[in-house]
């Protein structure tokens, strides 16, 4: 078998038309047809072709047997399948498709029934598996392995340079095995998303679990970063084709400055992570994955969010400088005047208000993205070498075993029951302290942290860095840690600095010694039940 070389074209004088999607069809059709290519179709295609007033085989004229089957059947066919596979390199297929009577096909453009769109408009089971494509895969797969012959387009998209290489003699080898690989994840794409939904909604192959046996994903590539984490490490950004959440960071919209990193697309996913942790407005400064801030400001106050941004931003102003910020509602314009004073490197949110993007472009490199809100729940997932772990996502919801926030299901470990204020920076420092990784401590007043110890390796350590960080506020504030404390030397560093309350779940062996800690200083402690550990 002879390998032509990659330049080497074959002209298109066969095509085989049958696409749902009919956007460009006329348009192309008529382009094939003025350029003297024969057009072989299947029913709605084939229709809307001579509604055009143009020349068209029908499918069932070609194979001598009618679409049936509600069009179950309509191109599974030996007449069509053998001119879409001979490998004409080889006589012998050559001297078959001869004495068999057929014709064989240059060039096949098919896209397949709308799987995905017809399971997310809530169908039925039977009208989902309905639109599963049988015949439009096979022709697809089927010319994409003959690449070496026929030309296969599955995208409108594409369309244009069908036409372009019909004028200039048919596509080369290498544009064919380029047509050929996206088709193969044309039909990759679409099973990834039938077997999902096969084994996720038509039956649970989890067994109860709510992991099921078998997870595909797919992933395009949107953007090559300029370098990972570090400058000698390439890296690049891949969107998910599935979305069951609505579209991500990964689908920000960038209104303005430089490109995003990849340390951008880590610090602002963790940044959204924390600010949609709350129902009030909320703001998220974060550097390196964890809050240098975290504050929140009701509704009924003006401009919450400018107010919240403040706030978060006093938490650690050194720590700020460089920071991604996030927010859960729309960006104020008195927020952005706020923002654009202060290095940022990147800002996300759901929306900006009128002026908002205009006074933050003020500065020339800082990242303006709009996002969607983020939903909680869901799962997440970590790669490790050989595999990956999945772990529904931690929620913290009243609902949740132990009360989540919902003070009311706390245990008063010791001390005096707290205050309805005092009681609320507790719910809130509980919330915001498991957007802080490796034994987090955090500190906060009048729902804003004002210190936050994290990345440590022991808890004692945490407790020190939150206590320095807050400084005279500490005083003033009350304490989360999302684990027990281990000893009493970590609640005693917080109640030496002027903690009147702390909230973490309990259960060490030593909690004795740790409640008794805080009662000989009059502080306040409850127990929540629940740990928050974030690595
Ligand atoms: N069953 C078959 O033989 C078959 N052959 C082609 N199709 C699909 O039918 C669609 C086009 O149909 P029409 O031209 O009738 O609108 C395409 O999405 C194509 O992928 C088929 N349909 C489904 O399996």
């Amino acid at each position: 078998m002879s390998s032509p070389t990659s330049d080497v074209r074959i002209p298109i004088k066969r095509a085989l038309v049958s696409v749902y999607d009919k956007a460009g069809l006329d348009d192309l059709v008529h382009g094939l047809h003025q350029a003297g290519v024969e057009l072989v179709s299947t029913g709605g295609s084939a229709a809307l072709i001579e509604s055009l007033g143009l020349p068209v085989t029908k499918v069932e004229d070609l194979t001598g047997f009618p679409e049936c089957l509600d069009g179950r059947v309509k191109t599974l066919h030996p007449r069509v399948h053998a001119g879409i596979l001979a490998d004409r390199r080889l006589e012998s297929h050559v001297a078959q498709l001869e004495e068999l009577g057929v014709e064989p096909f240059d060039l096949v453009v098919s896209n397949l029934y709308p799987f995905t769109q017809t399971v997310a408009s809530g169908a039925g089971p039977d009208e989902c598996v309905e639109q599963i494509d049988i015949g439009g895969p096979s022709m697809v797969r089927a010319a994409a392995k003959n690449h070496p012959s026929v030309a296969i387009v599955t995208s409108p998209a594409s369309y244009d340079d069908v036409l372009a290489a019909v004028a200039a003699g048919g596509f080369t080898l290498a544009q064919r095995q380029r047509l050929a690989a996206e088709a193969f994840v044309h039909t990759a794409t679409y099973d990834v998303h039938v077997a999902s939904w096969m084994g996720n909604v038509l039956t649970d192959t989890s067994e109860g679990t709510g992991f099921p046996a078998w997870m595909g994903a797919t992933w395009d590539k949107s953007a090559v970063l300029r370098y990972g984490e570090n400058p000698h490490q390439g890296a690049a950004l891949y969107s998910n084709g599935f979305l069951p959440g609505g579209p991500g960071l990964a689908q920000a919209t960038q209104h303005h400055g430089k490109e995003m990193s990849y340390n951008n697309y880590v610090d602002a996913d963790a940044a959204r992570r924390a600010a949609y942790d709350f129902d009030d407005p909320a703001v998220a400064i974060i550097k390196h994955a964890n809050p240098c801030g975290i504050a929140i400001c009701s509704d009924d106050v003006p401009d919450p969010v400018s107010v919240a941004h403040r706030r978060a931003h006093e938490c650690d102003p050194v720590s700020a400088f460089g920071g991604v910020i996030a927010t859960n509602v729309p960006v104020s314009l008195a927020m952005a005047e706020q923002v654009a004073e202060i290095f940022t490197e990147v800002i996300v949110a759901p929306g900006y208000e009128d002026g908002a993007i205009e006074a933050l472009q003020a500065k020339k490199n800082i990242r303006i993205l709009e996002c969607p809100p983020l939903a909680r729940g869901g799962g997440e997932m970590r790669a490790i070498s050989g595999g990956l772990l999945l772990q529904a996502r931690d929620v913290i919801d009243a609902d949740v075993e132990g009360g989540g926030d919902d003070p009311s299901a706390w245990t008063l470990a010791t001390g005096e029951a707290a205050s309805e204020a005092v009681l609320a920076d507790l719910a809130f420092a509980w919330r915001a302290c498991r957007a802080v990784k490796s034994n987090a401590i955090l500190l906060a007043s009048g729902g804003a942290s004002v210190g936050v110890g994290m990345g440590q390796v022991n808890r004692v350590d945490s407790c020190r860095l939150a206590v320095e960080r807050a400084g005279e506020r500490a005083a003033h504030a009350v304490a989360a840690s999302d684990a027990f404390f281990p000893f009493a030397d970590g609640p005693q560093i917080l109640i030496d600095a002027g903690v009147k309350a702390i909230v973490q779940p309990g259960g060490s062996v030593r909690d004795a010694e740790v409640v008794a800690a805080c009662e000989a200083a009059g502080v306040t402690m409850y127990f929540t039940g629940t740990r928050h550990f974030f690595h």
